[in-house]
């Protein structure tokens, strides 16, 4: 079909718009129907008489060029590296101010003249008001990225271009200017146009953030990405702060953030905006001491509104350091603790906080689900403390018989019970004196003897089975569990005044899935394990991805056996991604696995499934503990709660 006979038919269609008649509109993509409706309603123009491009005069455009100086320095670059990826391919690159007119340009010599018949070129107009639906004006009009394909545009003297655009916006969110790559041949279909859209948008965000740097040059910038291997490159949130952390502004995606902050917390006055120690959970101290850290100088918060972990970063005034009184001094280091994470919020916290209990003789409650290194905590408190060179007793209330708990406890004299050692026993209790007494699933703990260590904690004093007079003692205790505690006190399963009694202070373990430093816990664990085993084995990097994307129902403790499985069995002398364990060669856990996530309460209603891999491993009660990432003790106790018994059991 021949150009004209095309103009002819497009302009019918427009006619037939103008007239209310919506005829061949089928197929047109909504935002160019109502960027053509406005065309005829608002800005009136008469699609029958195609307009001849305008473009302004040498002052005129000199007065539009100077309005955005600041802005042209900048964007120079960006310029200059898009267009030298789309010229071959026939684009022309223009970049537009506000209004909609062209105020730098890189085009093709030896097409000039058919280019500025077409209005690519420099001080053309491309305002929607003027030029009618086209890629820089419609995308001025809607603050979006759009491409606008032959007869998408509105006057029938353009329909032969391609042309795509994006905006460049302020911190406010206004556009400030607009990048464009237009042709004046392409292919017919719409599609051809996608990759040319993702690439302008691209430059339009670097030249965003370039320009955000440069206004806010005499400012703390903090950058931020969900991906810490981005953040110095291409850190996609940027947020300008006082040094008190108060906001000063915010490019597109710090500016999302905001937003969704405050939809979930609105402010109780419409100019009151939240700091960055409300956007992110930490403290102002926090966010400072990333300019005195050292490594990559790239620290982890989670962001309040989303619940995200974003890597950050700090920049410094330009010319200025910040003043040396607000960074705050390194904590001491205390081994026994920092090796236990990295950089984690969740784990900052609770690091943060167990610094300060270590000295202290409060007593110590540490949440977590199975497997999140709850006993290693209470392990690194007791060595990194005043008791160190005391004994650490560790007990697992679920582990130990009912009928046994009270004598491994308390202890008993000779002769105290029938079937009882000749000599009797020292108890737990006794045995950590002078240390710390760990009490691991405190919530098996039966109510009997809940009374009594009450009384323990207390008279600081215990009563062995059979004595009369008691034995004083001096532990101090930390209990774990990873049961909903104020259930079971509601329930009447616990004591409320022993929960108080225990719980001083509580420590919260994120689940491994849920840790930022993922990899150094990966990583850490593994070099224990080939430094026990005394082997010289590498974890190569497709292991280390797909151990990174596994979602580790059973925690720290699923992950040794894992990679003590790959460790037992692999033949050559590094670890790849076939080496590990099946299950962990999926993106999700199987059903079955999530038990290990859930509490005890949960599991109640899944004795089937249990049954099931109960059968499957033919009754091999370690090997479902290895499958579900949980201790023996654990099988064992469920399988109790859901009356499973061995065959080899029964009867
Ligand atoms: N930071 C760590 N580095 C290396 N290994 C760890 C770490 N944390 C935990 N582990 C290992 O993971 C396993 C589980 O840890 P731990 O027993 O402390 O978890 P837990 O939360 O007490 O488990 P449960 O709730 O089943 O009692 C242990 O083998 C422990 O050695």
């Amino acid at each position: 079909m021949s150009l004209q006979t095309e103009q002819r038919q497009h302009i019918d269609t427009l006619i037939q718009l103008s007239e209310g008649r919506e005829t061949g509109l089928g197929a047109c993509r909504e935002v160019i129907r109502r960027s053509w409706a406005r065309c005829v309603d608002e800005y009136r123009l008469d699609p029958s008489r195609p307009r001849p491009v305008r473009v302004l005069t040498q002052q005129a455009l000199r007065d539009h060029q100077e309005s955005v100086d600041d802005l042209l320095h900048v964007a120079r670059a960006g310029v200059d590296q898009l267009h030298a990826q789309v010229a071959r391919l026939g684009y022309v690159l223009l970049l537009t101010d506000h209004r909609g007119i062209t105020v730098e340009f890189r085009g093709q010599r030896h097409r000039d003249r058919a280019l500025r018949k077409a209005g690519l070129y420099l001080g053309a107009d491309w305002d929607e008001r003027y030029a009618g639906t086209c890629a820089v004006g419609t995308c001025i009009h809607d603050t979006r990225a759009i491409t606008c394909h032959h007869g998408e545009h509105f006057d029938a003297t353009h329909i032969n271009l391609t042309c795509t655009a994006a905006p460049i916006t302020d911190p406010q969110g206004n556009v400030i200017a607009v990048l464009d790559i237009s042709a004046l041949e392409s292919p017919r279909s719409h599609e051809s146009q996608n990759f040319g859209l993702s690439l302008v948008t691209l430059y339009a965000r670097m030249i965003e953030d370039a320009y955000f740097m440069h206004r806010y040059r005499d400012c703390l910038i903090l950058r931020y990405d969900t991906a810490r291997e981005f953040v110095h490159l291409n850190g996609r949130g940027l947020i300008a702060i006082e040094e008190d952390g108060t906001l000063i502004a915010a490019n597109g995606s710090g500016r999302a953030l905001i937003g969704e902050h405050l939809h979930r917390w609105p402010p109780w006055s419409p100019d009151r905006m939240p700091s960055i120690t409300q956007l992110f959970d930490g403290e102002i101290s926090d966010v400072l001491g990333i300019l005195s850290a050292c490594g990559d100088q790239i620290r982890a918060f989670r962001a309040r509104a989303s619940d995200a972990t974003c890597f950050v970063t700090l920049i410094e005034p330009r010319g200025r350091r910040v003043a040396a009184r607000a960074l705050p001094a390194s904590p001491a280091p205390v081994p026994a603790l920092d090796r236990l994470a990295s950089d984690d919020p969740a784990m900052h916290r609770v690091l943060k906080l167990a610094r300060r209990l270590r000295n202290e003789e409060v007593s110590v409650l540490i949440t977590g689900e199975t497997g999140t290194g709850k006993e290693v905590l209470a392990r690194a408190l007791h060595d990194s403390g005043t008791r160190a060179s005391g004994p650490f007793v560790a007990v697992n209330c679920a582990a130990i018989p009912e009928s046994l708990i009270e004598s491994e406890l308390f202890g008993y004299l000779p002769g105290a019970f029938t079937g009882g050692r000749r000599h009797g026993m020292r108890g737990l209790i006794q045995q950590a004196d002078g240390g710390t007494l760990f009490l691991d699933e405190i919530g098996d703990m039966p109510l009997p003897l809940q009374s009594r260590l009450l009384r323990v904690l207390a008279e600081r004093e215990v009563m062995p089975l059979g004595a009369e007079t008691p034995v004083k003692v001096d532990i101090r205790v930390i209990t774990a569990t990873h049961r909903d505690m104020s259930r079971m006190i509601g329930d009447g399963h616990f004591r409320e005044d022993l929960y108080y009694r225990l719980n001083g202070a509580q420590l919260r373990l994120p689940a491994l899935r849920e840790r930022a430093d993922r990899h150094f816990v990966i990583r850490s664990v593994y070099e224990a394990l080939v430094a026990e085993r005394e082997q010289a084995t590498r974890l190569r990097a497709d292991a280390m991805s797909a151990l990174l994307a596994y979602g580790w129902p059973g925690n720290i403790r699923q992950l040794k056996n894992a990679l003590g499985f790959a460790l037992a069995t692999v033949e050559g002398d590094e670890i790849t991604v076939h080496d590990l364990p099946e299950e962990c060669l999926v993106d999700a856990p199987p059903a079955t696995l999530t038990l290990a996530q859930q509490g005890d309460e949960a599991v109640d209603d899944d004795g089937q499934v249990l049954h099931e891999l109960l059968q499957q491993a033919r009754w091999n009660i370690s090997q479902v503990a290895r499958r579900l990432g949980v201790s023996r003790p654990t099988v064992y106790r469920r399988m109790q709660r859901h009356g499973l018994v061995p065959p080899n059991r029964r009867g």
